[in-house]
């Protein structure tokens, strides 16, 4: 019968050596799996002084061909201090056979972007084919990223934005290392 309340038979894998394996076209993203976490700088012309963050973001699978992401962040002081709770986000990264990457990513503050791009090498290029708004949200016409694999553990990303009537232009830049569970 039934059982409402058992357990979701299919958990993600966060690593390469879970089950599930992960699927044959995750290999050009296989390196992002698991949990990151660290510190970045962010700006943006309207927004005064520039400001500094902390954030963890987890990339996972179940065995098909796309990444499950999640990722949230916080402003921190110079001391590392947590000040307040900041952007969140999550969304999946469908893997094309020849690596491109289609990306849906939500935002609590209304905000749907659809990406589209290129992983590669460590290397994952992201640019918004599409944004959708609801009908409060602030006004984003476009964002890039790119996360480029330093090494098994080190984890870079930008984000650049073009918003709130602002040319495409940086807003964040950080650095993550890998969180590991021993
Ligand atoms: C680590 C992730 C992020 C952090 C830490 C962050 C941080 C911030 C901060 C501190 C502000 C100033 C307003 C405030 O104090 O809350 C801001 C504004 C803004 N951010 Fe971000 N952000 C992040 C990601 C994003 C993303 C992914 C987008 C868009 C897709 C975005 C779009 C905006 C927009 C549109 C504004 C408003 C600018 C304005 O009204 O002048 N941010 N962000």
């Amino acid at each position: 019968m039934f059982d409402p309340a058992r357990k979701y038979p299919f958990p993600d894998a966060l690593g390469l050596d879970e089950a599930p394996a992960p699927h044959a076209l995750l290999a050009p993203v296989s390196g992002l799996l698991g949990t990151w976490a660290g510190r970045g700088r962010g700006g943006y012309p309207t927004i005064g002084e520039e400001f500094t963050y902390a954030q963890e973001v987890t990339f996972s699978h179940d065995g098909r061909p796309f990444l499950h992401y999640e990722a949230r962040a916080w402003l921190i002081d110079a001391n590392g201090t947590p000040l307040r709770p900041s952007a969140r986000e999550s969304g999946w990264w469908r893997i094309q056979p020849d690596g491109r990457v289609e990306a849906l990513i939500t935002q609590p503050t209304g905000i749907a972007e659809i990406s589209v791009g290129n992983a590669a090498e460590g290397v994952i290029e992201l640019a918004t084919d599409q944004v959708a708004l609801t009908p409060t949200a602030k006004k984003v016409i476009a964002t890039r990223r790119r996360y480029t694999l330093i090494d098994e553990d080190t984890l870079d990303f930008i984000h650049d934005l073009a918003a709130v009537d602002q040319p495409l232009q940086h807003h964040l830049t950080a650095q993550l290392r890998r969180r590991r569970t021993e």
